[in-house]
């Protein structure tokens, strides 16, 4: 209560600007006038009835009352009341509401916001309210689903939203058809102004509530756990944009029926897409198959979905219909990226430029240019696009495709492995660079960073890069590591394989030296400033060879020991023959025993091909026996 006093004591009064009467126009004068704040006197907000409970809060329909000395007005309006946040955060939260608000503003696909308060103290958001949602035109509907057409032109406004928030550096993280608002000229409209991202790291009274950074059904896999898978970024929006319109589509949210753990399960470990409805246009089918990516890296932006959506409206009719489903293709090219990959860089005169490493990988296969300049460009085919390149040593420019070459920046490209100059303790020093401009600004991705880090290139150095395939193990030197990892007996760190690499850096080991029953306990993760490659070359010594031998199997020291039991056998086989055909050749005593049949009838009698050839008469030497078999 002592909250929201103090809150409402410090709101200055807010006034509205009122264009021809229509609501819609209502405007707030904070932004351009002397109020510092966008803050309203709850006592100005009189909650009517709800209509409606997220995740993240309730939406209350509302009247707003507003007075100068000429009028008084009541507005019917919007109120997203946040879930309560803990009292000593009250404030912080308010200022990043406020900041948010400002970021928010004047976007023509955007939910208009009127101010922010606090009500039974919870924090607010005054929003104008509009007549229903796409989810609520959808529920109307008999099968649900929504025309092509009507699919394309939400798409189109509601991707137009969502850059708008991009441009301001906020994502949006919780994308559905109930956050997708409908104007009264069936518009659509982005509601959801990235209330996750806003409240991201906010602790919540209710322990028992589990914090998500938006709605399961449309989570993309590195919004689950964004400091160990992430980072967050524009494209993950992309997942939730491919979601809603799936979703348009079919009139069925992706994962439906399943429980969150299912799907936690379903798209971060089984590394499982929503199911794209076959007989779509190939463009929009192709931005949908790049939407559900597993690397982000990999995803189109918004840009590039709203550019398809925009080309594929005219041309389509009411005609479409889903015809079940199709899977997700792999459609990345010989280097592993995809199209929506290699568009977020364009090469240009000048630049220094690389042959590209294929994705997740140490080493490029095909090193044609180790290092040219770009002295031409063709356009004509801008997809598969040439370029002429200078490279040492050699006389005339080189012709060369575009896309088979990654821009080099102040020794950087993107997708290398760098480490911080200066380490900092609540991250890992080593990251994956996602971007490089021309002047050196940089964007990584580290563990424990749930956004891209942004900075410069001076501030980092090359790191030891790690591909899939590679066998690593903890540093000797690491005593406690980030995440959990198995021991071999006697206590040393195992030996695992790389089987994934996350766009931060994070590596998903796999140890097929150790034995797992359940499926859940195969797959440990490891942050790359902590681990080492292990290779025959780097183990020294017959034993660690041998043991790093046993790592890449479980069944390689079982096959070893039946092997030299095997042989063992053999040898005692053919001794004991040896042996057994010389007494019986030449007895020297009363008895003749005969060890290798001992032996072949002991260990290996269900194995005909080890027992030696059937033994008539073994003579001995006063003839007194005879063993008949
Ligand atoms: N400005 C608005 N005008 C009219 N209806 C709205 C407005 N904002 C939200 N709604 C509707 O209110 C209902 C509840 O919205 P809310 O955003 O709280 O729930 P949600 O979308 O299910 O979950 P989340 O909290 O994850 O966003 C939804 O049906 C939504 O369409």
């Amino acid at each position: 209560m002592a909250t929201q006093e103090a809150a409402s004591q410090a709101v200055p009064s807010f006034e509205y600007e009122l264009l021809d009467g229509d609501p819609d126009h209502v405007r707030t004068v904070v932004a351009s006038s002397n109020y510092p704040s966008p803050r309203i006197e709850p006592s100005k907000v009189k909650l009517r009835h709800r209509i409606g409970r997220g995740v993240f809060g309730d939406v209350w329909l509302a009247t707003l009352h507003q007075s100068t000395k000429d009028y008084d007005e009541y507005h019917e309006v919007a109120v997203k009341m946040l879930n309560p946040v803990k009292e000593d955060h009250m404030k912080v939260v308010f200022d990043k509401l406020e900041d948010h608000f400002y970021k928010c503003q004047g976007g023509k696909s955007v939910c208009r916001l009127y101010g922010v308060s606090i009500i039974d103290e919870k924090l607010c958001i005054i929003m104008k309210f509009y007549e229903g949602s796409v989810a609520d035109k959808m529920a109307r509907l008999k099968d649900g689903k929504l025309s092509l057409p009507d699919v394309l032109r939400y798409g189109i406004s509601l991707s137009q939203g969502i850059l708008e928030l991009h441009s301001k550096e906020v994502l949006v993280l919780n994308l559905k058809p109930s956050n997708v608002l409908l104007s009264t000229k069936d518009q659509a409209i982005l509601g959801d102004l990235g209330i996750p991202f806003l409240l991201r790291g906010v602790p919540i009274p209710n322990t028992d509530i589990i914090q998500r950074l938006g709605t399961p059904n449309y989570m993309a896999p590195e919004q689950w756990q964004p400091e160990i898978r992430g980072p967050i970024s524009n494209e993950t929006d992309s997942w939730g944009f491919g979601c809603c319109v799936v979703e348009m589509l079919t009139g069925v949210p992706p994962w439906h029926g399943k429980s969150v753990d299912e799907i936690f399960h379903s798209v971060v470990r089984k590394q499982e897409k929503p199911c794209i409805p076959s007989g779509l246009p190939p463009l929009i089918e192709n931005a949908l198959f790049g939407c559900f990516e597993y690397d982000l890296r990999s995803r189109p932006l918004m840009t590039d979905i709203l550019n398809v959506f925009q080309s594929s409206l005219q041309g389509v009719n009411n005609d479409w219909q889903a015809i079940g489903s199709s899977k997700v293709l792999n459609k990345s090219s010989a280097t592993g990226h995809t199209e929506w990959f290699l568009s977020k860089d364009h090469l240009q005169v000048n630049d220094l430029v690389r042959s590209r490493k294929p994705l997740n990988s140490c080493k490029s296969d095909n090193m044609n240019i180790p290092e040219g300049r770009i002295v031409g460009l063709e356009r004509e085919t801008e997809k598969d696009a040439f370029v002429l390149v200078r490279v040492r040593g050699i006389h005339d420019p080189v012709r060369v495709c575009a896309s088979t070459l990654e821009r080099v920046s102040f020794g950087l490209a993107a997708g290398d492995w760098i480490r911080l100059k200066e380490a900092e303790k609540k991250h890992s020093p080593v990251g994956i660079l996602h971007s490089i401009d021309r002047v050196g600004n940089v964007a990584v991705a580290f563990i424990g960073v749930e956004t891209l880090w942004k900075g410069n290139s001076s501030q980092f150095q090359m790191a030891e890069s790690f591909c899939v395939g590679q066998f690593v193990r903890i540093k000797a030197s690491v005593l406690r590591p980030r995440f959990e990892w198995p021991r071999k007996k006697g206590g040393v760190w195992a030996t695992g394989r790389i089987w994934w690499v996350l766009p931060n850096g994070c590596l998903m080991v796999k140890f097929p030296g150790i034995l797992a029953f359940k499926e859940e306990c195969d797959t440990y993760m490891a942050d790359p400033a902590e681990v080492e490659a292990v290779n025959f070359s780097t183990c020294p010594g017959m034993v660690k060879k041998y043991q790093h031998l046993e790592d890449f199997h479980w069944s390689v020291r079982p096959v070893l020991v039946a092997f030299g039991l095997f042989t063992a056998m053999k040898l005692g086989i053919a001794f004991g023959k040896k042996v057994g055909r010389s007494k019986v050749k030449k007895p020297q005593g009363n008895l003749v025993y005969c060890e290798s049949q001992h032996t072949a009838e002991g260990q290996n009698a269900n194995n005909p091909a080890w027992i030696p050839p059937p033994v008539k008469n073994i003579l001995f030497r006063d003839g007194v026996g005879t063993v008949a078999r």
